[in-house]
């Protein structure tokens, strides 16, 4: 599987390339808008409805445009207006393989087209995926919930190809770990399959309870029980929906983090409570402030570092509502400002330290260990995967090169040039950075940040 984010670090051009002037607080104000997690997700439902769908709050990333262009070469009317969505599916078309595999590796997002592609048209191609380069990220879960579905699933050189010959069945099924996209994937199937499907041991994150929303507004039933039991009553026809995308709290917590983390205050206006719950209480153990506004236009939550000592912290992420995996590494970079030793133990995803090399070369004081130093043993300690991490501060952090690896990590890297002393230069920006933060550069710039793009070849030349 071929990935977006998995580009070896000297790949990245030596003008994809931000120049940080470290040591000064964030202070002021960002707006967040709709979930990269859900947007496009909700760009996939779009496609099993017999009538055009409007979504709002579309943020300027992108995996928006490669969902965008997912959805064109298989026939539905897209357009954008500002940050609204207007997509009309009743053109829905099978597409081939060369153009469909444009796409490959640019995103997770192609798999969960299956469902929808086989019941509109009866089979389906997917490329190679992308995403972030943080475990070995298998689909094995997809697939074979499709199977039992009663998808003929071949994989061939160029791709994955699907037909549905005797169409799709509800199923009873149980994931062996709350997988977000393989209760995405079943969704997304069973809401058009004959008969009702049972779900069991789903992941109930936000974003999957907001397209839940979605498509109940098209015409599904779906009814989430306790314990992580799902249950959806297959329907003949879906018709298109109206919404505004839930703001996307991954983005809201790293802008949370890099106010602790340069000891400033930032309003993240659109951020919600209620979804950031278990990162609020986080932010709160080490130290940080927040007020939160609920106002019903203006609202959001401002988050400030008091100017009192951080204090260390032992975390483990898990899924909703668990601390989410995606906050992991902004979190971190704050808390190598914490005073004594903290802990991170990442139960997700078994390779999602990889970024920390870079903070140990700035100084941080960061040790990895296979063991679940966490207190819940998790599958990855097992397998001794470096996936617990021990982080002693407080560490000066002082500017270096770095090269951003992943989404995440970039943003965790900008957080840390900003809160070193001196001049760092962060490459690899507008590749990884730009498919999950819309306009952080003038977002940067808004809040104070001393920040500039290379300006002659030889500023931009690494050293
Ligand atoms: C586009 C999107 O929404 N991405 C999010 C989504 O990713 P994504 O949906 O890919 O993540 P999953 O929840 O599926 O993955 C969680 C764990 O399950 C494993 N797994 C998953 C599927 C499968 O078939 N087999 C399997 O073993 C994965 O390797 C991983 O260890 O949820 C993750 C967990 O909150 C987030 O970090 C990502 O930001
Ligand atoms: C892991 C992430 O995304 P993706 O699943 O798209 O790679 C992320 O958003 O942090």
């Amino acid at each position: 599987m071929s990935s977006t984010d998995a580009t070896t670090p000297e790949t990245a051009p030596s003008e994809d390339m931000l120049i940080i002037h470290g040591g000064t607080p964030l202070d002021g104000e960002v707006q967040v808008r709709g979930a990269k997690n859900l947007v496009s997700k909700a760009m996939v439902a779009a496609l099993l409805g017999t009538s055009p769908s409007v979504l709002r709050s579309v943020p300027a990333i992108r995996d928006v445009e490669v969902v965008t262009g997912l959805l064109r070469v298989h026939g539905v009317d897209v357009d954008l207006d500002g940050d609204t969505l207007y997509m009309d599916p009743t053109s829905v078309e099978s597409a081939g393989v060369e153009e469909i595999n444009v796409h490959a590796g640019t995103s997770r997002i192609p798999i969960l087209l299956c469902g929808p592609l086989l019941h509109r048209l009866g089979r389906a191609f997917i490329p190679d995926l992308g995403g972030c380069n943080i475990g070995g990220r298998p689909i094995d879960f997809h697939l074979d919930a499709l199977r039992k579905f009663g998808a003929v699933v071949e994989k061939s050189a160029d791709g994955t190809h699907l037909s549905a010959p005797n169409g799709l069945h509800g199923i009873r099924y149980e994931l062996e770990f709350p997988s977000v996209g393989a209760t995405e994937q079943v969704l997304l199937t069973a809401v058009m399959a004959k008969g009702t499907t049972e779900l069991r041991n789903a992941a109930i994150e936000p974003e999957i309870i907001d397209l839940i929303c979605i498509l109940q507004k098209m015409g599904a039933i779906i009814k989430v029980h306790t314990n992580r039991v799902i249950e959806i009553v297959g329907v003949d026809e879906l018709k298109g929906y109206s919404h505004r995308a839930l703001p996307d709290r991954i983005e809201a917590a790293s802008w949370a983090s890099a106010a602790l983390a340069t000891q400033g205050s930032v309003y993240v206006r659109g951020a919600q409570q209620a979804d950031m719950m278990t990162f609020l209480n986080v932010f709160r153990s080490i130290g940080g402030a927040y007020e939160v506004n609920d106002d019903p236009i203006e609202g959001g939550i401002r988050f400030w570092h008091p100017g009192t000592p951080l204090k260390p912290v032992a975390l483990e992420t898990d899924v909703h509502p668990g601390l989410m995996t995606d906050w992991q590494q902004p979190i971190v970079v704050a808390l190598t400002q914490a005073d004594g030793l903290s802990i991170m133990h990442e139960t997700v995803y078994e390779n999602r330290f990889g970024y920390t090399s870079e903070l140990r070369r700035m100084g941080a004081n960061i040790e990895l260990y296979s063991d679940c130093l966490g207190g819940t043993p998790c599958r990855w300690g097992r397998r001794n995967f470096l996936h617990s991490a021990v982080i002693a501060g407080p560490s000066k952090l002082h500017a270096a090169d770095l090269q951003i690896p992943d989404l995440r990590a970039g943003f965790s890297h900008l957080i840390a040039a900003m809160a070193a002393e001196g001049t760092s230069r962060v490459y690899g920006v507008d590749r990884y950075i730009t498919r999950g933060y819309e306009n952080f550069e003038a977002k940067l710039l808004g809040l104070g940040a001393k920040i500039e793009r290379p300006t002659s070849p030889t500023l931009a030349g690494r050293p």
